[in-house]
């Protein structure tokens, strides 16, 4: 077996000298596409951001592609969508080029940056996935907020990872547009993208989640197939049927077969057509 793509040893992180993921353990091998569940503040994102360096590492082993975190250096590997991220109305500036900023890890810093034929049809296999070819000239601040979530993921994707950690990807997203992610998302599974997808949505995420990891109170509770999680979760006290209230998509609402395109259930989609 290869190396894991991600491998935690009684790894903990934190805020300052507070550690809020404690001893954790778990290993992301290639092909993998893991749910992160638990409650408001168990410290999904925090185990997320800490296996990426983004908070402090209080204690234990990361390991990246075979080798210890503080000698990896090949960030492009890893491509990571933020939680609640949205582009800033202040930005000016297209699909297209949002999503090209996905390729300057591969650019030597010292060269100018030159977009090459590859850039290119990089650049619009990424939109393609999130069904975003159409807005490519688009300005991002002129998109809902759930297709510049689909920005973000093209962005991340442009830099061609070899896994893709997300943090919330469907939440704050209207019903419609959650259903063209889910759509992403199982292409992305289909092409065999390893992704680590924080979410409250499980069910949105049937068929394409091949492990399911709980975090409850900084400790990883379980980490199983979905299988032996549907086994067990009466163990798990219903946390995790803890609604995120941005999850929640809208009573009553169903979701419209044939995504890609949002449809008429997003007003302001249809708006600007
Ligand atoms: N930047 C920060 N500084 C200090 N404490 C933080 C910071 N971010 C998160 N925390 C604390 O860490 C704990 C876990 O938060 P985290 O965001 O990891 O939870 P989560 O499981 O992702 O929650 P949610 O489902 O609400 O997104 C919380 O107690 C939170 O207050």
């Amino acid at each position: 077996m290869t190396d894991p793509i991600i491998e935690l040893r009684r790894a903990s992180f934190g805020y300052t000298d507070r550690a809020v993921v404690q001893a954790a353990d778990l290993a992301v091998h290639a092909g993998e596409v893991v749910a992160v569940l638990g409650p408001n503040g168990s410290g999904k994102s925090t185990l997320v951001r800490g296996l990426l360096g983004l908070n402090d590492h209080l204690g234990g082993e990361v390991r990246l592609f075979g080798q210890p975190r503080d000698s990896f250096h090949d960030h492009a590997r890893l491509g990571y969508v933020p939680q609640r991220h949205t582009l800033s109305a202040s930005v000016r500036a297209t699909v297209e080029e949002i999503v090209a900023v996905g390729r300057l890890s591969h650019h030597r810093w010292w060269r100018p940056v030159v977009r090459s034929a590859q850039d290119v049809a990089i650049i619009d296999k990424a939109l393609d996935v999130v069904g975003l070819s159409d807005r490519a000239d688009a300005d991002v601040s002129t998109l809902s907020g759930g297709q510049q979530r689909r920005v973000l993921i093209a962005r991340a994707l442009a830099s061609n990872p070899d896994v893709l950690l997300m943090d919330e990807p469907t939440a704050g997203v209207d019903a419609a547009n959650q259903h063209v992610l889910q759509t992403v998302l199982a292409r992305l599974a289909d092409r065999g993208t390893t992704m680590v997808i924080v979410t409250h949505e499980l069910a949105a995420l049937a068929g394409i989640v091949t492990r399911i990891v709980v975090v409850q109170g900084g400790h990883i509770a379980f980490d199983g197939t979905p299988d032996d999680f549907a086994a067990h979760r009466d163990g798990f006290g219903h946390d995790h049927h803890h609604h995120h209230h941005d999850d929640e998509p809208a009573p009553g609402r169903t979701h419209l077969p044939g995504a890609p395109s949002a449809g008429p259930l997003d007003p302001r989609e249809g708006a600007r057509r």
